[in-house]
């Protein structure tokens, strides 16, 4: 019985994380649950999980909790980011699956692998930001980092039995967002409900808005460059708006071998909770003579520049990555306030990006410091 907390509980990948456990009733124990809000939903979790400790991000919410939750055996409740260590850190716990959104995943992360966890990866901005800190600790600790972003998890499974260096590129797949074939003009009149709503999958806002402007694949690229150690000319885009194949890995021998499914996420979530066995699971299965034409086309990248931008920030390196990752949350959390434009999206990342002076080796503090500066200096580009 693999024992697993898992952070982010009441969100598209926690609560699918949950579904693909009570799928395999007798495999997992969940000791922990840790959310951001949702005191309703973390409570009828705990009542159908029973997990020995659960956290909320903020004090207030306790009490409400507390109040939604039938009569436990024993029930340890924290909140904010030290009860999102506490739970990283669980003694009980085997494996951490990080699904909360944002920067808030960097710390449990590290405390995850520092106490000698293995940790499942959903939350893509913390490869973004520290990656090589991620990467060099979990090493140390001699300790799996399990990708669960479709992405990652297909170029994962395509390598499984490979060594990298046979490795000559990734080729990651992207829809291309709901506006892939809109003008420039069409591009103007975007809105937050049209930016929410994603052609093939269903996900928390903030990652549906960075897919419809480009940016999640760019920080997709990011995350592969972390997870693979591949140099960023090895990985292309391409832009595949069926969704079916979710990436490819191309060898040495020009052979190309890809992963395909339906867009389904319990899918990568169920391998890496049970790697390297693979077990039923609730994923639909692909049916060849039904199957849509499969289409492939280059991102177009005058229209969607944040891709060129994660790109960039990706090859200097060091702080710069953070600093996109900062700009880019608090430009998409204006956009879903309806405080700036769809465009005026990559235009702030841009403008913040080009005001940093990018420290090189940051260490972790250098990088929680440029974040904050980011997200400051973005603030300032948000009032006109
Ligand atoms: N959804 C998907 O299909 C995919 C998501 N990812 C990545 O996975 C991560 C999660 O995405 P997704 O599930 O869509 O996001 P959601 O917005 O659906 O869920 C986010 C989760 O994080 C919790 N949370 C937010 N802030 C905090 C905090 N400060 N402390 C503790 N918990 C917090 C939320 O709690 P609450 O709701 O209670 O406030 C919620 O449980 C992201 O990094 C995303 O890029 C990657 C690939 C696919
Ligand atoms: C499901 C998943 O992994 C998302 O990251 C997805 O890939 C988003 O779709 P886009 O390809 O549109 O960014
Ligand atoms: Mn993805």
């Amino acid at each position: 019985m693999k024992r697993v907390v898992v952070l982010g509980s009441t969100g598209s990948i926690g609560t699918q994380t949950l579904d693909v456990i009570r799928n395999l009733p007798g495999e997992f124990e969940v000791v922990g649950l840790g959310a951001g809000r949702n005191s309703r939903l973390l409570a009828e979790q705990i009542n159908e999980f029973q997990p020995r400790a659960a956290a909320l991000a903020e004090q207030e919410d306790l009490s409400r909790l507390k109040r939604e939750l039938s009569p436990q055996d024993k029930l340890d409740l924290d909140w904010g980011i030290e009860g999102m260590k506490n739970l990283a850190a669980m003694p009980e716990a085997d494996l951490v699956v990080i699904a909360v959104t944002g920067v808030a995943g960097i710390h449990p992360t590290f405390t995850a692998l520092s106490a000698g966890k293995n940790v499942a990866l959903a939350n893509k901005e913390t490869l973004v930001a520290a990656g090589q800190l991620v990467m060099d600790l979990a090493t140390r600790k001699s300790k799996a980092l399990l990708p669960v972003d479709s992405e990652h998890s297909a170029v994962w499974q395509c390598l499984y039995g490979y060594s990298f260096d046979q490795l000559e590129k990734i080729i990651l797949t992207a829809s291309g967002g709901p506006f892939r074939s809109a003008n420039s003009v069409d591009l103007e009149k975007v809105t937050v409900e049209m930016a929410l709503k994603h052609p093939n999958w269903n996900m928390g806002s903030k990652i549906t808005i960075d897919s419809a402007t480009l940016m999640n694949k760019g920080l997709e690229v990011i995350e592969a460059k972390w997870l693979f150690g591949v140099d960023y000319a090895q990985i292309d885009v391409v832009v595949h708006p069926q969704s079916i194949i979710h990436s490819a890995v191309e060898f040495k021998d020009g052979s190309v071998i890809a992963q395909m499914g339906l867009p389904d996420m319990r899918l990568p979530i169920q391998y890496a909770l049970t790697f390297p066995q693979r077990v039923p699971g609730p994923a639909p299965r692909l049916d060849w003579t039904k199957l849509p034409k499969l289409t492939f086309e280059a991102p177009d990248t005058s229209k969607f520049p944040s891709l060129l931008l994660a790109y960039e920030a990706g090859k200097t390196g060091g702080t710069m990555p953070a600093v996109l990752n900062a700009a880019n949350e608090t430009a998409v959390y204006a956009f879903l306030q309806k405080r700036i434009t769809f465009l005026g999206i990559p235009t702030v990342v841009e403008k913040v990006m080009e005001k940093h002076a990018s420290i090189n080796n940051p260490d972790l503090g250098e990088i929680m410091e440029a974040d904050l500066w980011a997200r400051a200096t973005a603030g300032e580009f948000l009032r006109f």
